[in-house]
């Protein structure tokens, strides 16, 4: 696994993007990144395999390079399932593809290169938009996510998860400074850290887990729960 040290060097930050310098480095820089990364993607799969329905779709959206994807294939016991993988990077998707092609399986997916505010969604059990949906422009997560819950199927779930706002500036500082010390516990310097900050600042806008919990109650979603948190970042699940 490539090691990711993008920001290591003093640089003129620009905007983060999920391009072929970060699609090198990807596994790395989201298990030093993201607290509990691994327990996340794992779980999502147990969750997947628990609500995914015979005959019915799964989809991943934002999928990168498939980690969502590989566990929830490695947890369907379900007849006649597809996953649908979808990414705008191509960078990801190409690299997806290679890395899918490594792992047997006899549940088919499809990894789409698109924008996963334009595709359809139907006959679905389960979507996951595993820390994608932070990347989508606000105005449009609300059109996004009433998609989703148009194309699931009664009892199917969304699972969702986001880095997320604290309540306040006090609990937010905090849940920030807490991340940070889990970055530097993983090797990452202070100059890195820091630059990653400036990159994701104007591309990746978390919201509080309130306003996620409002707009999902605001579309129809009637059960929804926290299932992991760590800091600042959160999985959530929300059942049709
Ligand atoms: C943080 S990564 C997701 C990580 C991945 N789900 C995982 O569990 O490893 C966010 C991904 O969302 C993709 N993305 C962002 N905006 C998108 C959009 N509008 N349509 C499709 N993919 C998008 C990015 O290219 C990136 O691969
Ligand atoms: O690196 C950070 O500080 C993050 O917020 C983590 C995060 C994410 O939440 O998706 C941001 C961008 C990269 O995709 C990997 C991880």
């Amino acid at each position: 696994m490539s090691k990711d040290n993008i920001y290591a060097s003093q640089q003129a930050v620009k905007d983060f993007t999920f391009d072929e310098r970060v699609v090198e480095v990807f596994p790395d820089m989201i298990q030093r990144s993201v607290p509990g990364y691994a327990t996340i993607v794992s779980t999502m799969g147990k969750l997947a395999g628990q609500y995914a329905q015979n005959n019915s779709n799964l989809y991943d959206l934002g999928s990168s390079l498939g980690a969502v994807t590989l566990s929830m294939r490695r947890n369907i016991d379900k007849q006649n399932c597809q996953i649908i993988a979808v990414d705008n990077s191509a960078a990801m998707v190409e690299r997806c593809k290679l890395h899918l092609e490594g792992f047997r399986s006899d549940v088919p997916v499809t990894v789409e290169l698109a924008d996963i505010n334009e595709i359809e969604i139907n006959n679905a059990s389960v979507v996951a938009l595993n820390f994608t949906l932070q990347f989508i422009p606000q105005p449009q997560r609300f059109a996004l996510l009433e998609k989703v819950y148009q194309g699931l199927k009664p009892g199917g779930v969304l699972l969702l998860s986001e880095k997320v706002k604290g309540e306040n500036t006090l609990v937010d500082d905090l849940l920030i400074d807490l991340h940070h010390d889990f970055k530097r516990a993983n090797g990452y310097s202070e100059l890195e850290i820091s630059q990653k900050r400036s990159a994701i600042e104007n591309v990746m806008r978390p919201e509080t887990l309130n306003a996620h919990f409002e707009r999902l109650s605001d579309i129809g979603f009637q059960h929804t729960q926290v299932w992991y948190q760590c800091f600042n970042f959160c999985s959530m699940i929300a059942i049709k």
